[in-house]
């Protein structure tokens, strides 16, 4: 199995690249460490904090934003980060090559139960020109990434990135401590009979998402002519992983739970990143209007409609609201 910087460079990666991606994964590495010794190390449970989001910290969140946000702000590769965790973007190297933006950990419910959460990231040139303190650089869309990946923290700890020559597959060895590529250019296959939608808030959601999902429900009996399966993880990850090896459609749609708040999930450190993923392998990464990568961000913790996965299923879904 091939490793991953001979992988990167095959794929015509920049060397200054494929060392900042080896920055963020030796991150991952420790927190992969950190998060399987999460009990025993007194790591589980929440902060006294809050974010800028109004969302109670875990304890978890707090250390994989710190081990990120310090090994990019040492790296000397990074003009500046943005994070969930973060209030406001952070300021590295005036002369750092590259914007990086992420999810330290991602299913942040999910920490205390020994479940799925992984790290998302998603990386932008920065603008020459433009001073490292300036927030005004995160504004570029999603189409514009060179990188774009998550860490997945599970039975395996598995790397799943693009730099636009595909989406591609990688393990963590443990025994030589690097990630080691598993499968080229995955495919999302283009039909599913599955769909990951957190189906409490039904009685929020807009008439065509309930119409969509209603058919969906009726199985074989209904317009849709055949039966749906339903998984939902309460991670992102999780659940765009099992997107990305079987299919699937991924929604989180407008809700009118909090009138102010209509999306929960964040342009520039999920949607994104997971929508490049998406669409290099095949797939669809929209909101109900527009291609989620052609937004262009207003501010660093934007919430946006989503709805991704397989290709003809998106569309069975967007004709709803035609
Ligand atoms: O609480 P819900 O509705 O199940 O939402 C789950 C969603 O929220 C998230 O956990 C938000 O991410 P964070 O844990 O990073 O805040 C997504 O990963 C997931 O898809
Ligand atoms: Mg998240
Ligand atoms: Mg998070």
């Amino acid at each position: 199995m091939q490793r991953l910087a001979p992988a990167l460079r095959e794929d015509n990666v920049s060397l200054d690249l494929i060392s900042l991606i080896k920055t963020i994964l030796a991150a991952t590495k420790e927190i992969s460490f950190r998060v399987s010794q999460a009990h025993l190390g007194g790591l589980l449970g929440s902060t006294l904090d809050e974010n800028i989001q109004g969302e109670v910290q875990k304890k978890l969140d707090v250390v994989a934003n710190e081990l990120i946000k310090d090994i990019l702000l040492e790296s000397g590769f990074v003009k500046a980060i943005s994070s969930e965790e973060e209030d406001n973007s952070v300021a590295g190297d005036e002369d750092g090559k590259f914007l990086v933006s992420f999810d330290p950990l991602d299913g942040s419910s999910n920490i205390d139960i020994n479940s799925l959460i992984g790290t998302i990231f998603s990386i932008h040139e920065a603008i020459p020109g433009m001073a490292a303190d300036d927030p005004e650089q995160f504004k570029q869309a999603g189409h514009k990434q060179v990188c774009a990946g998550y860490v997945l923290y599970g039975p395996s700890t598995m790397l799943v990135m693009t730099t636009g020559k595909g989406t591609h597959f990688y393990v963590l060895d443990r025994t030589h401590g690097g990630f080691l590529l598993v499968e080229r250019n995955v495919q999302v296959p283009q039909d599913t009979k599955e769909f990951a939608v957190n189906m409490s808030n039904q009685r929020f959601w807009q008439a065509p998402m309930q119409n969509y999902i209603n058919d969906l429900l009726a199985g074989d009996t209904g317009p849709r002519g055949k039966n749906f399966n339903m998984r939902w993880i309460a991670a992102m990850v999780g659940d765009i992983h099992r997107v990305l090896q079987r299919g699937g459609i991924f929604t989180y749609p407008a809700d009118s739970k909090n009138p102010e708040q209509p999306y929960k999930l964040r342009l520039m450190y999920e949607a994104n990143p997971m929508s490049y993923l998406i669409e290099q392998a095949g797939g669809l990464a929209m909101t109900s209007k527009q291609r989620i990568m052609d937004i262009e961000p207003e501010s660093i913790h934007q919430r946006v409609e989503v709805i991704m996965g397989s290709k003809n299923e998106v569309e069975a879904c967007l004709a709803y609201y035609q």
